[in-house]
């Protein structure tokens, strides 16, 4: 008896959708991925895509494929003119080619219930793709606190802990973690200022920093961090159950889509 071949829609992964920055190599423009992310992708027990800058009129094609969107933290900021200022300090990088398509992504993967994990410059996309702003420099505003790291130190430093955040009631980091606090790494210069209408405080720094967000309007399970649970995710328990709460979401999303292409009538 030769044993029945599942069939490829059965046992795969949920696929998700992981935007790439954009680089010059030299003199040549890539498309690039941080490995760390792709690695919390598969601890979350899904596939990774990781996708060149579309075109905004793909975003629908590239949605449709989707069961999870997974948006990374990145040295490039948000360009300022999606919450209209102008560049607050020239030296530091811009990927107006990410932002153009990753903020008119965001909304339409909330609006179609696709899971959304943001990390970062991810949070601070979601935000703003959403309708909020961004602090250009955390640094320089009276009673935050300077939340960069220092470029010149070893890695391990630069991402290990430097500040607790405090889980908010009522949220997915509650319901998930507990009401609680908890260290986290810190890597960023731009920060919110204004948060998005709708959207939930999830987590803020002992500065009053908002440090995680959630749209509990949508329909799938979206949640979106200033730190990096990226790092060492294997080795950092609340950074696991982050991560599987947003594979389990996925697969669920996965599940209920070939259902219902299942239950769609046949075209004769
Ligand atoms: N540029 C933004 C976001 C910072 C960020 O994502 N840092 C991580 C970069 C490296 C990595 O991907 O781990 C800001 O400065 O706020």
């Amino acid at each position: 008896m030769t044993p029945a071949v599942p069939s490829p829609s059965t046992t795969r992964r949920p696929l998700v959708l992981v935007p790439a920055c954009n680089r010059l190599v030299g003199a040549h423009p890539f498309h690039i991925a941080g490995q760390k992310y792709i690695d919390a992708v598969r601890l979350a027990g899904c596939l990774p895509l990781v996708v060149p800058a579309a075109q905004p009129h793909e975003v629908d094609e590239l949605l449709d494929l989707a069961d999870g969107v997974f948006l990374t933290g990145s040295p490039s900021n948000v360009h300022p003119r999606h919450f209209d200022e102008v560049v607050h300090d020239p030296a530091l990088p811009l990927d107006p080619r990410r932002d153009d398509w990753t903020l008119p992504l965001i909304p339409r993967a909330l609006e179609r219930g696709i899971p959304l994990f943001a990390i970062c410059r991810g949070f601070q996309e979601a935000n703003v793709a959403l309708g909020g702003a961004l602090h250009q420099a955390v640094q320089e505003q009276p009673g935050l606190m300077d939340h960069r790291s220092r470029d010149g130190d070893p890695v391990d430093l630069q991402y290990g802990p430097v500040h607790p955040v405090m889980v908010e009631p009522g949220g997915v980091l509650e319901t998930l973690l507990g009401h609680m606090e908890f260290p986290v790494n810190s890597l960023h210069g731009q920060g919110i200022k204004r948060l998005a209408p709708g959207l939930r405080v999830e987590a803020r720094a002992p500065d009053g920093l908002v440090e995680a967000f959630s749209q509990p309007a949508a329909n799938g399970f979206n949640l979106a961090v200033q730190w990096h649970p990226e790092w060492q995710a294997q080795s950092n328990p609340i950074s696991v159950k982050l991560l599987r709460a947003f594979g389990d979401a996925c697969r669920t999303f996965r599940e209920r889509n070939r259902e219902s292409v299942r239950e769609r009538p046949r075209v004769p």
